[in-house]
């Protein structure tokens, strides 16, 4: 191991047993620990749970080494003081601490059972008993040159004591103290010291001065040395404390069973040997390792009083002073260990003399080991708790162990020469006489000693006077320095009330940036407010559209009224005999681009009385906003404003904070930040204000620009949609109007033609009476023809219901022109029983005058009566259908009828009267009143 490498302190718990009077008090056990050894961990319950919830209430503390109640003397030693006592034999300083509360093992640990039986250790015996056994076991073994020394020292109310001093010596022996290597004090004092530990500097010194001085100096001087530490490493020594020289172990045990006869002991409540101070028993090793050169350790074995409370311990009076003083310094071994652990700068070791004795075992250059003892009982887990928080607050302690120094023989031997000659010289002044006894030398070494004091006193005081004139310095100081306290605090009195105004106008402001969060919330009332306005336009938008709708139904349904009317209108007008069509569907279509005119301006006009409306209405609403926002920002702007004068007295009073700091107090840059913080405050405040305004003028617009876009777009959607349906709805009617129109042209064309057809016929019909069945026949065949052509488009005016209303009024006219052509046929066969009539009276003239008639004239006269016959046979108009339009024609075949009844009646005397008969003829006037009225039927185009 190198000389600077760290190595923590080797932390171990020892848990004992329960003992009886724990287990009289039926004390449970709360401490968790493996029987003999094995695991690292401590589990301490104190919340009375038992089972899963013990373990998860428990606390655990990880240590190096953890022993159970099985774990005997023997393990202990091996475990934990074995390896620092191979660390010993190198040359290393060692030290094993034992550390815990009262009557948890720690004497039981360290010392045990430290009597011999036959010479030997018993099974309880400690680590101090084994240590010195098994030291020199080895030094036996490794037959190397040595010398074992042993002191044993007791620390009782903070008072040093020599165990192994002889009470009657006592009064004779010097002091213990304390000394530190590398302290001022030790080293000053030291150099008007002849035993100063600085005037030892080694071998070759020693050999130099032994030249010069006399012997009795020179074993003085060794035997000065002696009772100091040999080493330089070492910086913490008792000086004055006595070293023994032991040759075996068992003259080591005589010194500790004699340290032990004077340990302060007494019996408490917990525990009947309570040990009441703490001891270090220390074995020196001087070992033979290089030539002349011995190798010089240490090992401290230390046994420190119990940790213990006062009450429960039941002490008193003595007890209680001497548990306040152990209890003192093992508070600053705590703090020590604590700052060890921290690794803060300062370590309060010079708080209390145990921490001076331990200050090279803990953080210094020794390895250490400490065995932390505790009780498994529930009555002393408090303690328990407060032993292992710190055994692992200690395992954090590092320490930088190093090999002791060399000592040379020669040094050795005078050294120890010395000591012999000085006990010698006091054996024999006490032989020879009484009283006090002491040899020469000594009696000049203690007056010499006694004129060191003395000196040493002088110094004292002269230091004294110093210090005295120095605190009567320190205390004018301090009395100015009161005087500007307590200026001082006069200020920061006047300051703390500046401070409260600050804090007042904090307050203030506080309040005021309330009062702008309220208007803030007020301003968002105003935006819901008016987004519920823009929902109720959107609502009077989609009224609007239905009021559109309902409108242009409205609108539609009176121009389907006016269509409809108009149909009937033409209809009428169709069934009138000189009615054009042609003006009537111009009327159509006019009134058609009217209505839909009308239609397309109502919609315009609507759209625009709406957006009007609506634009009438949004100013009234821009204007509520901008009023809410010009109000939003008045209030803000007044905030603003108060803010300013707030912030500016707030300046101003830390302007006189910061004048009165950099004038009294300290020169810094509070100001300067207090300034940057507050201008920051204002410009953060501003900003985020005038983001808030503008975020909620932006997007106040943009709302309302969205609404009003998409309420334009909603109304010319719906306007077009309605016309675009309208139209659409109308395009296949006007369609079947344009349909119907060519079906009417067709059927007036078809009606004209039926209607030549018939004059044609009945022209024929009137020029020749012989031509009459023939042209008859022709025009029923026409009719015929053209009521064809009229079922190939039925099917298209059937569809049409004014057409088909018209064509069953043309129906009606065709039954009636068939009954006209009825009329006619009775009128040929009238005409035919005439001409029958006619031929019988021919026929009886021709025999009456004898004569008789042409075969010829009489087969063609007969024919013709045949012909007749057979077309009389025919229906005239089987189809049923009628031109659609009447004419004169009719009216003609009315007259015709008339004509024909009045013939009828007239004819029915023909057989009476012949010449009537023919003189009532009508064939001639009808032909007459045919073309007459032909001429005037009008023409459809
Ligand atoms: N591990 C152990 N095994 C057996 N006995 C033990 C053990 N630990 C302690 N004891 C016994 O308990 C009693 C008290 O022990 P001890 O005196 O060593 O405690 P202590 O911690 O030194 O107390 P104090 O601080 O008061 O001196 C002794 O009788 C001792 O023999």
């Amino acid at each position: 191991m190198s000389d600077e490498e760290e190595l923590n302190i080797t932390v171990a718990i020892r848990c004992r047993g329960r003992n009886e009077k724990e287990i009289k008090a039926k004390s449970s056990v709360v401490v968790s620990v493996p029987d003999v050894m094995g695991s690292n961990e401590v589990s301490l319950n104190t919340t009375g749970d038992v089972g899963i919830a013990a373990q998860m209430n428990s606390k655990t503390y990880t240590v190096d080494k953890v022993f159970g109640p099985s774990a005997d003397q023997q393990l202990i030693f091996k475990e934990i003081a074995e390896p620092l006592f191979h660390d010993f034999m190198k040359g290393y300083n060692c030290t094993v601490l034992v550390y815990g509360m009262t009557s948890t093992g720690k004497t039981y640990t360290m010392t045990g059972d430290e009597r011999l039986y036959d010479g030997e250790l018993s099974e309880a015996a400690g680590v101090i008993p084994r240590v010195l056994f098994k030291l020199f076991e080895e030094l036996t073994k490794e037959d190397a040159d040595h010398m074992v020394k042993c002191s044993f020292v007791e620390l009782y109310n903070e008072e040093l004591r020599d165990l192994l001093d002889e009470p009657q010596e006592t009064t004779l022996l010097k002091k213990l103290r304390i000394f530190d290597s590398n302290s001022n004090l030790g080293s000053s004092r030291a150099g008007s010291r002849s035993n100063s530990p600085r005037s030892f500097d080694g071998s070759t010194s020693l050999k130099r001065k032994s030249k010069q001085q006399p012997l009795q100096k020179q074993v003085k001087h060794i035997l000065q040395k002696s009772q100091q530490p040999a080493d330089q490493n070492s910086a913490i020594y008792i000086q004055n404390l006595q070293e023994f020289h032991i040759m075996s172990a068992r003259e080591g045990i005589g010194l500790l069973q004699r340290g032990l006869r004077h340990r302060q002991v007494a019996s408490t409540k917990m525990n009947d040997v309570s040990s009441r101070s703490h001891t270090i028993f220390t074995i020196m090793l001087y070992k033979k390792c290089d030539g002349e050169a011995f190798r010089v350790s240490k090992m401290n074995l230390v046994d420190l009083a119990g940790s213990e409370n006062i009450n429960r311990s039941g002490a008193q009076n003595q007890r209680a002073k001497e548990a306040g003083s152990i209890n003192q310094s093992l508070l600053t071994l705590g703090r020590v260990i604590n700052s060890l652990a921290d690794k803060s700068s300062h370590i309060p070791f010079r708080e209390s003399k145990l921490t001076r004795l331990l200050q090279d075992s803990l953080g210094g250059n020794t390895k250490t080991a400490l065995i932390a003892t505790i009780s498994p009982a529930k009555i002393n887990s408090e303690e328990t708790s407060s032993t292992l928080e710190y055994a692992t607050k200690a395992k954090n302690i590092k320490n930088k162990p190093q090999l002791g120094s060399f000592v040379m023989k020669d040094v050795l031997v005078k050294n120890v020469t010395a000591e012999l000659i000085k006990i010698k010289s006091d054996l024999l002044s006490t032989k020879s006489k009484d009283g006090i006894y002491m040899s020469q030398e000594h009696y000049r070494e203690l007056t010499n000693d006694l004129e060191n004091y003395k000196t040493e006193v002088q110094e004292c005081k002269r230091e004294l006077e110093k210090l005295a004139s120095q605190n009567s310095l320190l205390l004018k100081d301090k009395k100015t320095s009161n005087e500007l306290h307590e200026l001082q605090r006069l200020k920061i009195s006047k300051l703390g009330k500046s401070i409260e105004i600050l804090y007042d106008k904090i307050d203030r402001q506080h309040k005021n940036e309330q009062e702008l969060v309220n208007a803030v919330q007020r301003l968002m009332h105003a935006i819901n407010i008016m987004q519920q306005s823009l929902r109720v336009y959107k609502d009077n938008g989609q009224k609007f559209q239905n009021e559109m709708e309902k409108v242009l139904r409205l609108k539609m349904d009176s121009f389907k009224n006016s269509l409809r009317n108009e149909i009937v209108q033409v209809k009428q007008n169709l069934t009138e005999e000189s009615t054009n069509i042609d003006p009537n569907i111009e009327n159509i279509v006019n009134e058609l681009d009217v209505i839909l005119e009308s239609v397309q301006t109502s919609s315009i006009e609507i759209c625009q009385k709406f957006i009007d409306g609506v634009l009438d209405q949004t100013p009234d609403h821009f204007e509520t906003i901008s009023k809410e926002v010009k109000n939003v920002s008045t209030i803000v702007n007044s905030y603003s404003v108060k803010l300013m004068s707030h912030l500016s007295s707030i300046s101003e009073e830390y302007n006189h904070l910061k004048e009165y700091l950099n004038d009294h107090f300290f020169k810094n840059n509070f100001q300067e930040a207090l300034d940057v913080h507050v201008d920051r405050t204002y410009h953060q405040l501003k900003i985020t204000a005038n983001g808030l305004i503008a975020k909620l003028q932006e997007s106040m617009n943009d709302q309302l620009d969205e609404n009003r876009n998409n309420m334009m777009k909603n109304l010319k959607n719906a306007a077009s949609g309605v016309v675009t349906r309208e139209m659409g709805l109308l395009e296949p009617v006007k369609k079947t109007w344009e349909a119907s129109l060519e079906n009417i042209n067709q059927c007036d064309k078809l009606n004209h033609e039926f209607e030549n057809d018939i004059n044609t016929a009945v022209n024929g019909l009137h020029n020749d009476i012989n031509n009459a069945l023939k042209t008859t026949n022709i025009a029923v065949a026409d009719v015929k023809k053209g009521m064809k052509k009229f079922e190939g488009i039925s099917g298209n005016l059937r569809n049409n219901e004014a057409l088909s209303s018209n064509i069953q009024e043309m129906r009606k006219k065709h039954v009636w022109l068939k009954d006209q052509i009825k009329q006619h046929t009775e009128y040929m066969n009238t005409a035919k029983f005439k001409l029958e009539e006619i031929d019988h009276s021919m026929k009886d003239i021709l025999n009456i005058q004898s004569l008789s008639p042409k075969a010829e004239n009489d087969d063609s006269v007969d024919l013709l009566l045949q012909q007749l016959k057979q077309k009389q046979l025919k229906p005239v108009g089987s189809t049923g259908k009628t031109p659609m339009r009447t004419s004169s024609w009719y009216n003609s075949g009315l007259n015709c009828r008339e004509d024909a009844e009045d013939r009828s009646n007239k004819a029915s005397p023909i057989k009476t009267s012949r010449s009537n008969s023919m003189a009532a003829s009508p064939l001639k006037r009808t032909r007459q009143e045919d073309d007459h009225h032909v001429s005037k039927s009008p023409k459809i185009s």
